[in-house]
């Protein structure tokens, strides 16, 4: 679970303050698969990297007590001038596992060839992109963080297989997505919370989250 107590976060621009959260609390429960919808520049990113841990409030408590995920495309833990066997087997060692098995396995996912031998730096963003995505499915979470769905790929083979796997993996896990798109929640999930005014509104249905949605679009 993820639960968010009085949380308030802003940023100052210089000239005024903007508000990302007010006081605002919820919680994400397991079982409980949840999108947010928001229209760009209003959150999405700075919510899932706060339910990563990856960003604190600015007041209030966010308390996880379940293995949450990285959002997913996050590159912060890759270390560019390793390779990715490196980085795999490393970040292997570091959630408890067996760095032969990630590495395997991302090395098949990916299907990177001899690159996945040579520094992330010399990566194209695509192949940064496959890299991150089959870390993420290599390792085991309750609640997956995905922001805006699936990472831009245009490699076909990957699409397929990562596709099939994510898919797997979300039946027995809670995914928390947020977009700005309504269709790309209805991938993921049938709940739905709309971000307005610096507070959460949830819903049972991607329907009604929709109706508000689309009145304060
Ligand atoms: N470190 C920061 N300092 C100042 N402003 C920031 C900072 N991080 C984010 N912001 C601002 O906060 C707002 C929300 O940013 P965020 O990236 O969370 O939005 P988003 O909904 O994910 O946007 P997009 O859909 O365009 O990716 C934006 O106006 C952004 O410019």
């Amino acid at each position: 679970m993820i639960v968010f107590e009085n949380v308030s976060k802003s940023f100052w621009t210089g000239k005024q303050r903007k508000v990302i959260l007010e006081r605002a609390s919820f919680r994400v429960e397991l079982g409980h698969s949840l999108g947010i919808l928001a229209p760009n520049g209003t959150g999405k990113t700075t919510i899932i990297n706060m339910m990563a841990g990856l960003e604190k409030p600015d007041e209030g408590d966010i308390r996880r007590s379940s293995r949450v995920s990285f959002p997913l495309g996050f590159m912060g833990g890759v270390v560019s001038k390793h390779s990715a066997r490196e980085n795999a087997r490393f970040i292997a060692r570091l959630y408890g596992l067996d760095p032969d098995y990630v590495e395997a396995f991302s090395r098949w996912l990916t299907g990177i060839a001899e690159y996945f031998d040579q520094p992330v730096g010399t990566y194209s963003s695509g192949m940064r992109a496959r890299f991150t995505f089959s870390l993420l499915l290599a390792l085991e979470f309750d609640i997956y963080l995905i922001d805006e769905g699936m990472p831009s790929t245009t490699d076909v083979e990957f699409n397929r297989k990562a596709g099939s796997i994510l898919r797997d993996r979300l039946r027995d896990s809670t995914v928390v997505v947020v977009s700005h798109q309504p269709a790309t929640i209805e991938k993921f999930c049938n709940r739905a919370a709309v971000l307005r005014d610096g507070q959460l509104y949830q819903f049972d249905t991607l329907e009604e989250a929709k109706r508000l949605y689309d009145y304060q679009s």
